[in-house]
């Protein structure tokens, strides 16, 4: 499958006055510019919804909870949302009996700047709820209030902060913004007897999705101000905003993953992205600078074949420095070429920083040993020993999510050498 090319970043060139790029894309680096006063990134808080139960899912357990690749999918919402440092707290609004479980879920996968608030018996009343907590008279809170608050469902897991950049800078300029996409499907009502009433013009209407932003006081005082069928029955906060804060929501074009887990199918489609996400990106670590190494085909080889993953060659970490970098940018396939060394001390300093990372507690992260040995130059029972220490090791970071796996090229050089030279003639 093709890479999702990236979306143009937005610009913050928004009511603050100020024409900052954001490339960077955090508001944090926004706010630490020099600016002339007054102008200010505004403070954001994001409200979770995570309540429901998931009916049309036809599991016994709440959707959000639900296993995929083994980690309950609103882990990988709450991942989303917490990588955007400009976010400052994340509330999340989770029934009594799945407290428990996802102060668990929390704990396990470490999740930062989480609060959690009791569930209402309908969305509304749990966003309701969850931005109750944000208000500033909440006696012993933690939290404070933000001046831009973000509202998204727990169950739309693929979230970009391009996107939550562009609703919050729309947010603080009209007062409320939400992401859309195209309809589907035509929207049809249906007249009492079942037969049909009308239909819309599909051209000319969206689909609302998540994720929506609002200027706090906004959507606090439409909450406050509506009425129990709205809390009972709405499903649109935007329209709240509309019909108590007189705001017409700016709306913003949102990236097709924004979808809603509903569906069983959902669960799979959502599975499906992750392990895309996960597999575009492969960091090569080389030991030998030498080009004409054997080892270096392995790198052309992998860019020839896989040529919609990104592969991308470092140094080992005795000698590399931006090893760090590739680790923060979320890589899971390490493949080590080691020329120069027939021991893996390489692969324990890597294993070391990638445990120290946790990456690992999030997905899999699956290391690569190549060895080439010339048979020449090292005796056949050191060979095995290499791979039976492998084979331990292997089986001890398997425990920490890590899977580690040798792989012994056994060659003569002077043939690799022959082959070379032959491959070098025209024609050969
Ligand atoms: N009382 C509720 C109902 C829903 N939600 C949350 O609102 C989001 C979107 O709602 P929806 O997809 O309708 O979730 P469910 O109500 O769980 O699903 P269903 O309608 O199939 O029962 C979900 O994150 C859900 O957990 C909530 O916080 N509190
Ligand atoms: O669609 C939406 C945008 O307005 C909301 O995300 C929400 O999911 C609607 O909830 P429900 O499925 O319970 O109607």
């Amino acid at each position: 499958m093709e890479p999702r090319p990236a979306a143009p970043r937005p610009r913050l060139c928004d009511s603050l006055g100020a024409d900052q790029t954001p490339s960077a894309s955090t508001l944090n680096a926004a706010r630490a510019e020099a600016r002339p006063a007054g102008r200010r990134a505004p403070a954001v808080a994001a409200v979770l919804p995570a309540g429901g139960s998931g009916e049309r899912m036809g599991v016994p357990t709440p959707k959000q909870f639900c296993p995929v690749l083994e980690r309950p999918l609103i882990s990988y919402t709450l991942q989303a949302l917490e990588r955007v440092c400009w976010i400052k707290d994340i509330v999340v609004a989770v029934t009594g009996e799945n407290m428990e479980a996802m102060k668990g879920i929390i704990q396990k996968y470490q999740h930062q700047r989480i609060s959690l608030v009791e569930a209402g018996v309908t969305r509304h009343r749990s966003i309701f709820n969850g931005l109750k907590a944000l208000a500033e008279d909440q006696p012993d809170s933690k939290l404070s209030k933000p001046e831009v608050v973000i509202i998204h469902d727990a169950v739309r897991p693929f979230v970009e902060e391009d996107v939550l950049l562009k609703v919050v800078t729309a947010a603080k300029e009209y007062g409320a913004a939400g992401a859309i996409r195209p309809l589907v499907s035509t929207v049809i009502s249906p007249s009492a007897d079942g037969c049909l009433d009308h239909s819309l013009e599909r051209a000319r209407h969206r689909a609302s999705e998540m994720p929506q932003a609002f200027l706090f006081d906004v959507i606090y005082e439409a909450y406050q101000q509506c009425s129990d069928y709205d809390l009972e029955f709405g499903t649109e906060c935007l329209q709240l905003a509309l019909k108590y804060g007189h705001i017409k929501a700016k709306l913003v074009e949102g990236s097709p993953d924004l979808w809603k887990v509903t569906y069983k199918r959902d669960l799979y489609a959502a599975e499906s992205i992750i392990k895309e996400r996960i597999s575009q990106h492969i960091c090569l670590i080389m030991d030998t600078k030498d080009e004409n190494h054997v080892g270096h085909r392995l790198e052309e080889v992998l860019k020839d074949e896989l040529n919609h993953v990104k592969v991308t060659s470092r140094l080992p970490c005795h000698t590399g420095r931006d090893l760090d970098q590739i680790v923060s940018e979320q890589c899971y396939s390490y493949v080590c070429v080691n020329v120069m060394t027939s021991d893996f001390e390489e692969i324990r300093k890597l294993v070391n920083m990638l445990e120290e990372s946790n990456l690992s507690i999030l997905y899999p992260v699956v290391v690569i040993s190549v060895y080439f040995l010339d048979y020449k130059s090292v005796p056949f029972d050191q060979k095995m020993e290499n791979l039976m220490q492998i084979r331990e090791y292997a089986k001890e970071v398997k425990k920490r999510n890590i899977l580690l796996c040798g792989l012994l090229i056994y060659y003569p050089q002077e043939q690799y050498l022959a082959v070379q030279y032959l491959e070098g003639l025209p024609h050969a």
